[in-house]
């Protein structure tokens, strides 16, 4: 038998054991609460898989604006919406108040662009103005593409350019249609137009590889998917990012087009030294290579200089970024005027009206055709080129609509999805370029809903170079020609399926049948 003695002291060492317990429990929520953050509020989202996330949901789905315009719409994150690609957080905003947090009231902390794997073998590791992470460097490359590239002083002075290559692409029609009778390619006569257009003003003269170029820029654009290799997914796996097949169609691509980009130069070069040797000064500043060769010659900018890297991924900007999107969007425009015969005829009423008597296109007469402007951006909201804008990423925790978006976060905005979304628009899958008649809305990044060209400090710089080329082409295409489908087409059965590339573009080539309106033997 036990003493008391004995169970005194065998009474005490238990208290002497509990009370610290005791204590702990019941200071630990104090003592946890006072130390730990509370766990993030994460948006919502479609249910999530161990290691590959949400990468379920969106297996399959070539057109990533559509496939998480649905999903948002099925888990009721129609405002901001939680992804886990593979390890990357990813969140996907699709309404104007969380796009207005995004792209405005945060700007400053969503104004960088993830650097995955692809976009560093795509995007000359973000030497240039479109991939530079945000800070210093990256004001002084905008400078230079907002005053000196892409301002509107420049986009006038490359005028007499852009018009003579409008009359090639009428020319190039007016021969491979009408007398032949067959159906014309129009993609690749709008991929050709703008090529020439783009890389002229760039080297200041037609392109001598610009076949190459096209070939090498249509097999980029329908292999290269940046974003979306399984490096990127999974960042930390080298042995994935070593396998990733569509990582070395990135690194192919780029390898291609960076050899143009430096035979472009050199071309430039040439003609630079001819034109010393002959004493012509027509050769300056006058084309956006000799304007960056000078800025690079003068330093650049405080604690800035332009070197050959940064200057070759600019032009690469320039030749990439200005091409395809003005192309797919004027695809999608001629497709839409087909689908729609009364808007067809309703701009062909005004070009016809405003150029009367004229022997050709020319930029003084644009001012006139205000219902062909609005059928651009009736286009480009129904067809945003780039419809989750260029991904952004998040560069500290900050709230969204009251939710936490992890720092590091990619981040998409569906322009494409807010420019369907009936709570904006009426009638929002119908074409109807008039309802910009009606509403005070314009695509320059204040209404929030309506942003093809993006919102804040790194929206498109070149939305005045863009629509210099797309309403001169569209005016002189409807002013020399009427339209029509191939024989057993009708409008409603125009073929409008969509590609994902680098742009959302047509997933094949656009024909259609011209007949000679106003003689093109006139013009060129
Ligand atoms: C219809 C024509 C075009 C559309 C719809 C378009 C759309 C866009 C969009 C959505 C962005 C990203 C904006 C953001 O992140 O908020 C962008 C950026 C950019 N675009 Fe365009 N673009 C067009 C034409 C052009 C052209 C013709 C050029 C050059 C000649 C160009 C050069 C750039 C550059 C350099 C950036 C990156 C800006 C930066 O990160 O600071 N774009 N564009």
């Amino acid at each position: 038998m036990q003493s008391s003695a004995d169970s005194y002291s065998t009474d005490s060492y238990l208290s002497l054991l509990l009370l610290p317990l005791l204590l702990l429990i019941i200071l630990w929520p104090h003592h946890k609460n006072r130390n730990e953050a509370p766990p993030p509020r994460l948006p919502p989202g479609p249910w999530l898989l161990p290691v590959i996330g949400s990468l379920l949901h969106l297996i399959n789905k070539p057109l990533p604006h559509r496939a998480m315009a649905d999903l948002a719409r099925r888990c009721s994150a129609t405002d901001v919406m939680y992804l886990q690609l593979g390890e990357v957080p990813a969140v996907v905003i699709s309404s104007r108040e969380a796009a207005r947090e995004v792209l405005k009231a945060h700007d400053v902390t969503f104004a960088s662009r993830p650097m995955g794997l692809s976009m560093r073998a795509t995007a000359h590791e973000g030497l240039g103005i479109a991939f530079s992470p945000y800070g210093h460097r990256w004001r002084q490359l905008r400078k230079i593409c907002a005053v000196e590239l892409l301002g509107a002083a420049r986009v006038r002075s490359l005028r007499t350019a852009r018009e003579d290559e409008a009359s090639r692409l009428v020319a190039a029609v007016a021969s491979a249609g009408p007398s032949s009778g067959e159906p014309v390619n129009v993609s690749a006569r709008v991929a050709a137009f703008v090529a020439d257009s783009v890389l002229r003003a760039i080297v200041g003269e037609r392109f001598r590889r610009r076949d190459e170029f096209l070939e090498v820029l249509e097999e980029g654009l329908r292999s290269v998917k940046p974003g979306t290799s399984l490096g990127d997914m999974f960042p930390s796996s080298r042995l994935l990012c070593a396998i990733s097949s569509t990582f070395r169609k990135d690194r192919e691509f780029h390898r291609k087009i960076t050899e143009l980009v430096n035979c472009a130069i050199e071309q430039h070069q040439e003609r630079k030294a001819a034109a010393v040797a002959g004493d012509d000064d027509s050769v300056g500043d006058k084309d956006l290579l000799g304007v960056l060769l000078r800025i690079q010659k003068e330093g650049g900018g405080p604690d800035f200089h332009l070197d050959n890297g940064t200057l070759k991924a600019v032009v690469l900007d320039l030749f990439g970024g200005g091409s395809e999107t003005t192309g797919t969007t004027l695809l999608w425009t001629m497709s839409e005027l087909m689908r729609n015969p009364a808007v067809m005829q309703k701009a062909q009423a005004e070009v016809q009206h405003v150029l009367q008597g004229k022997e050709k296109v020319t930029e003084d007469d644009l001012t006139g055709l205000k219902f062909l402007k609005l059928v651009i951006m009736e286009t480009l909201r129904l067809h945003a080129p780039t419809p989750l804008l260029m991904p952004r990423e998040c560069t500290e925790q900050c709230s969204i609509l009251g939710f936490d978006i992890p720092q590091g976060a990619l981040v998409l905005v569906n322009a494409w999805s807010m420019g369907r979304d009936p709570k904006y628009w009426d009638q929002a899958e119908e074409f109807k370029p008039e309802r910009f008649e009606e509403v005070d809305v314009d695509y320059k990044g204040t209404y929030f809903e309506y942003i093809p060209f993006g919102a804040g400090r790194r929206m498109c710089p070149a939305i005045a170079f863009a629509e210099a080329n797309m309403v001169l082409a569209l005016a002189a295409l409807l002013y020399h020609f009427d339209w029509q489908l191939p024989s057993g087409v009708s409008p409603s059965e125009l073929d409008m399926e969509e590609d994902m590339g680098i742009t959302v573009r047509r997933k094949r080539d656009l024909y259609l049948c011209p007949t000679i309106r106003v003689p093109p033997h006139l013009t060129a």
